[in-house]
């Protein structure tokens, strides 16, 4: 399996642009079958969570063609609205599909997701609320087989503004007769670039980004092009190897209120972050100052999927921070990597006490998952020695070629 090795030491500096964000461009990709048509998707990343969704699209009989960042979609022949085992256990956001192929068929069959490395991940608010549209569900010999008996709209009230079950549901209800609503959904700006798309598309959708969004049936959807959002979690990371190496640098193409909770958490760690037109500045302070308490919540709070990053920052911090996961049961398994190189963390249920240590120290560690693995690149970055992380894999589920990215900034990072 690929593993990265770092040599830490080199400060980094320079600019880069990313491309857009993985979590936008997946649902995006689901909801190209809506339209019966063809789909031109502009800023796509070239990682792994891509390529699986290309495949299930292939597989379901799609047109799809992929040049350098812009992809292609043809959802006309689209012939099967199963999606088997294989691919859901390749990537678990793939129950996106749900929504959309109930949208374009009025039935599906998909295999129903485990848990994952973050722990388990029920996706009971999305079936409860397809239910409530209307959609019979039967849950047999680990499928879950959707059948719509009715096309009205309804009123859904998530008990927790979940980013799927939120995408799932607009995708379901895009062409419902009437107005769907869906109450305490997630905010995410995700979530609207997904309603930008399918209103580019032709749908009625109002109020994305806010708590309560409505979907205004319509009959007919037609062609469509759109450009993803920048990531602003890759955004992120890359803020974290400029200040974890006491650097500089400069992030081409962001929008500020989508990283803001970042950037105001790394202000507080001494960093002088500057907004110039639609870029970002860091340039670090020579000693990182400790955070108090990082608590993830649902946007605009600060996102879990930067929880592992800021822990690997606040290693090296010059005093303690508590960090409380509020989102996923089981996102610490980084801790006991970044204790093998030196870091002093305490983990108790859904808090982690993370007492900032002089230097970290180059080890052979083990990426679990997607943020953790990148999580792990940042500490070596800054460790002494050589630090190997292993299952690389994960990382490139959400990060395109992220040590050609580090090494344009001046890092030693290698592939092997
Ligand atoms: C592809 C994608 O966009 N992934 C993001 C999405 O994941 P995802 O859409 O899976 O995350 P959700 O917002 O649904 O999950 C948030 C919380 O709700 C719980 N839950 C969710 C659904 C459900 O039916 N029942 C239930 O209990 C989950 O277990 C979790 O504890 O949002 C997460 C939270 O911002 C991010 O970390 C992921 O990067
Ligand atoms: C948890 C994440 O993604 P996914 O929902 O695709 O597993 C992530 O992007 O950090």
């Amino acid at each position: 399996m690929a593993k990265y090795i770092v040599q830490g030491g080199n400060k980094l500096e320079g600019e880069i642009r990313l491309k857009g964000a993985k979590n936008s461009v997946l649902p995006i990709i689901a909801a190209t079958i809506l339209n019966e048509g063809e789909s031109v998707i502009h800023n796509v990343p070239n990682i792994s969570d891509v390529k699986v969704m290309i495949d299930i699209l292939k597989y379901i009989g799609c047109y799809v063609k992929m040049e350098g960042d812009t992809l292609t979609i043809d959802t006309k022949n689209v012939n099967s609205s199963e999606i088997p085992e294989s691919f859901v256990r390749k990537m678990r956001s793939s129950i996106i599909f749900l929504g959309a192929m109930v949208s374009r068929f009025g039935h599906t069959k998909i295999s129903y997701p485990g848990g994952c490395e973050i722990g388990p991940r029920p996706i009971d608010l999305h079936l409860k609320s397809l239910s409530q549209m209307g959609v019979n569900i039967e849950e047999t010999h680990g499928y879950i087989k959707c059948n719509k008996q009715h096309n009205k709209a309804c009123e859904i009230n998530l008990d927790f503004p979940s980013v799927g079950a939120t995408e799932n549901v607009m995708l379901a209800a895009v062409k419902t007769n009437g107005v769907t609503k869906i109450y305490n959904c997630a905010k995410e700006p995700e979530i609207t670039d997904l309603a930008n798309f399918l209103n580019s598309m032709g749908a009625d959708i109002k109020g994305a980004g806010n708590s309560c969004i409505e979907i205004h049936g319509v009959n007919k959807l037609h062609d469509v092009e759109h450009r993803i959002i920048p990531d602003r979690i890759a955004i992120g990371t890359y803020l974290v190897a400029g200040a974890i190496t006491n650097g500089r640098i400069i992030i081409d193409d962001i929008i500020p209120s989508h990283i803001n909770s970042i950037v105001s958490k790394l202000r507080e760690t001494g960093c002088e972050i500057e907004y110039i037109n639609n870029k970002v500045q860091l340039i670090a302070p020579k000693t990182i100052h400790s955070i108090d308490v990082i608590k993830t919540l649902p946007h605009p709070g600060f996102p879990t999927d930067m929880q592992a990053q800021m822990m690997a920052l606040m290693t090296l911090a010059n005093g303690a921070c508590i960090i409380n996961e509020n989102i996923f049961e089981n996102r610490f398994k980084h801790c006991e990597e970044l204790i093998r190189m030196g870091a002093n963390i305490n983990v108790n249920g859904k808090l982690a006490v993370i007492r900032g240590v002089d230097k970290l120290m180059g080890a052979k560690v083990e990426s679990f998952d997607l943020r953790g693995g990148a999580a792990l690149v940042l500490a070596g970055l800054a460790a002494d020695e050589y630090t190997e992380i292993d299952s690389i894999h994960h990382i490139d589920r959400g990060y395109e070629d992220m040590e050609k990215v580090l090494t344009s900034l001046g890092a030693n990072i290698i592939r092997a």
